[in-house]
């Protein structure tokens, strides 16, 4: 696939781009001449990260937390500031903990779903208002997870990432002929700074629970993702792309 014109000089923010899957994404739009903002909450990783893609292309930080409505605003003054204008926008922030449903605290509970639902909502609905319904044209990529079968053992982000399943379905209609496309790469297991922080005996061995047996790696999302936002998917909209090695369609997803 020739994607090299595709995105030249295309305006690109992702955010959680200082680690793992949002670096690749990052990596992978400035490889192919996108201009990238990455955001997140911690400054020294956005600063390390500037440091080892800045080979690539232009690449700016911000401090953003996606569950601040506030600082969602700001990064959405610095862009128009900085560009004038938003092409494509990559919610890739979120996260969550391993935890039985029993388990979890109310404030465990509203910090997954505000981190992964709310904050995704946020984000999207600001640079809409701000570029993308302005612009008539847009296109956004939201990371989920593989929510097929429910999320056994993570239960509320399996809550929230099928909210923004249907979320991108909504949106592409509503926003369809305002020239705006929206769709969800659904990852599975992805070797990534993510998955370190899971407990060694929950990873141990996961491999051998998706079909192809093997984890996926940052770069098998990351081209998903570059896809969704190419011309060549000009007439996907409201889609959920699973890379997940198979794993959907059979076996365990992830248990405790
Ligand atoms: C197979 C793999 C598939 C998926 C992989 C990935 O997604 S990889 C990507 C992986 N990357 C990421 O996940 C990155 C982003 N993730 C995060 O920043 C955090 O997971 C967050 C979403 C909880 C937000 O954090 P925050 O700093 O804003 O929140 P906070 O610290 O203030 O806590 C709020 C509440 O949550 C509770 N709690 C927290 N941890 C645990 C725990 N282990 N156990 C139990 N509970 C826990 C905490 O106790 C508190 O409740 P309390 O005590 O007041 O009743
Ligand atoms: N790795 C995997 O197997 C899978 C990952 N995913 C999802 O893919 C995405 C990337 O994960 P991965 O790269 O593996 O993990 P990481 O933990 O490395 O990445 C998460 C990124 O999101 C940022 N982030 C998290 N919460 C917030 C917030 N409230 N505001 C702003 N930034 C935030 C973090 O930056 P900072 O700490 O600076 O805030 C970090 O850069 C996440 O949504 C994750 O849940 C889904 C399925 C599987």
């Amino acid at each position: 696939m020739i994607l090299q014109d595709s995105f030249q000089d295309q305006i690109v923010l992702v955010t959680g781009g200082g680690s793992g899957i949002g670096f690749s994404i990052a990596k992978q739009f400035l490889t192919n001449g996108a201009k990238v903002v990455i955001t997140g909450r911690n400054e020294e990783k956005l600063q390390k990260a500037i440091e080892k893609l800045q080979d690539a292309g232009e690449v700016t930080y911000q401090i953003c937390d996606i569950r601040e409505q506030e600082q969602i605003q700001q990064l959405a003054d610095y862009i128009k500031e900085k560009y004038g204008r938003l092409d494509i926008l990559v919610n890739n922030a979120g996260g969550q903990f391993p935890s039985l449903a029993k388990d979890l605290s109310f404030n465990g509970w509203t910090s997954v779903i505000n981190n992964n639902l709310n904050g995704t909502f946020y984000m999207t609905q600001t640079m809409a208002n701000t570029f993308f319904l302005e612009q008539k044209k847009g296109n956004i990529v939201n990371i989920i997870a593989n929510i097929f079968k429910g999320f056994p053992g993570m239960s509320h982000t399996g809550a929230a990432r099928a909210g923004v399943d249907n979320l991108t379905k909504s949106l592409a209609i509503e926003w369809a002929r305002q020239g705006i496309k929206i769709n969800a790469v659904a990852p599975g297991i992805i070797q990534s700074t993510g998955l370190e922080r899971y407990p060694k005996e929950l990873v141990e061995g996961i491999a051998k629970t998706v079909p192809v047996n093997e984890l996926g790696s940052t770069d098998d999302v990351a081209h998903a993702v570059l896809f969704l936002a190419s011309p060549y998917a000009k007439f996907i909209t409201g889609e959920t792309l699973y890379v997940d090695g198979g794993q959907r369609l059979w076996g365990d997803v992830f248990t405790l």
